[in-house]
């Protein structure tokens, strides 16, 4: 089973995204987190006060956001927190907003950061990735619990022609409190410390490394996420992980800038995505005055802003038909 966006139908999910990246020519992934209080005032007008119909306001949104980039950008990410939050008829949103980006053409990243003990694991990953339940091209994981914990996703993933973005270095203010705590390998051939997070990285290149070595790209099926807001460590990890795609969330509303992301890149402007979520979803916050009559015509000017900051840091990518 694969991608029902089409988009290169019988390819790798490493392959997918550098396709459709050359395709549309930058790498912008647009974020759609929800948050009720912040929707559209077209949406909430008369938005009764129920659990079921902020879940269908919040649909609503995502669905105005896909309208507006579905054709520019490579790929959204939808945060699970941010349905899951709305109750029970929260996921049931979530679930007809994928399936409407996959009829749009776009590929979809699940963001859930799941993990848990390999039976565990095993569950999640055929929800996610096994099964017809969810329809996402790829998913977040949470690298913590080791190498069992991530090889059940591992094998999904690579059955269905799907993509996993593995946890390296977060970009959250607390990150480095566990992620760079020096570490020693267990093997006393191998006693040089190293940051916990370049110990994750290292195993993301053994993992990833058959579907790099099959792929046309050059890129296999597995990702890290490596945050904006630590733009030496991205750099540093691009040189050490090449063949895996990095996911930088922290572009905009957490302070990462065009500059700070350019080292996330191959020297093909391939390699990364960049994410942004409030500072391109909510874009019509900062523009009440605007004439525009239609919020999705913002969020669209946001992305197109994006991508006009990422090209003068020169991330730009040869487009192919
Ligand atoms: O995996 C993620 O996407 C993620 C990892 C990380 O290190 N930092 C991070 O911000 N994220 C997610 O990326 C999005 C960032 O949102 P904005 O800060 O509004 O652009 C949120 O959905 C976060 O949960």
């Amino acid at each position: 089973m694969m991608s029902e966006s089409g988009e290169g139908v019988g390819l790798s999910f490493g392959d997918r995204l550098a396709r459709r990246i050359q395709r549309v020519g930058n790498p912008v992934c647009v974020g759609i987190d929800p948050r009720p209080e912040r929707l559209p005032r077209a949406i909430l007008r008369d938005l009764p006060d129920t659990a079921e119909a902020r879940a269908v306001a919040c649909e609503r949104y995502a669905r105005g956001i896909l309208d507006a980039v579905a054709d520019l950008v490579p790929i959204v990410k939808f945060q699970s927190a941010c349905f899951e939050a709305l109750g029970p008829a929260g996921p049931a949103a979530l679930d007809r907003a994928a399936r409407y980006a996959a009829q749009q053409g776009v590929l979809t990243i699940f963001d859930g950061k799941r993990n848990d003990i390999g039976p565990t694991a095993e569950a999640y990953a055929l929800a996610y990735l096994d099964s017809d339940a969810w329809r996402f091209d790829a998913m977040t994981v949470n690298p913590y619990l080791g190498s069992d914990g991530v090889t059940p996703f591992l094998k999904a993933a690579q059955r269905h022609g799907k993509g996993l973005f593995v946890l390296a270095r977060t970009s959250n203010p607390s990150a480095a409190e566990f992620q760079e705590l020096q570490v020693a390998c267990v093997s006393p051939n191998d006693a040089q410390a190293m940051p916990l997070y370049q110990r994750v990285a290292q195993a993301i290149v053994a993992w990833n490394q058959p579907s790099a070595a099959a792929s046309y790209s050059g890129y296999g099926l597995l990702g890290a996420v490596v945050g904006a807001t630590s733009p030496a460590q991205l750099a540093q990890l691009r040189s050490q992980m090449p063949g895996v795609w990095f996911l930088v969330p922290g572009y905009g509303a957490q302070g990462g800038t065009a500059r700070d992301v350019a080292g996330g890149f191959d020297p093909h402007g391939l390699g990364a995505i960049v994410n942004s979520s409030r500072g391109v979803g909510y874009a019509y916050e900062q523009d009440d005055a605007s004439p525009k009559a239609d919020w999705t015509e913002l969020v669209r000017d946001a992305v197109l802003a994006m991508i006009a900051d990422l090209e003068s840091a020169g991330i730009r990518i040869a487009r192919t038909t």
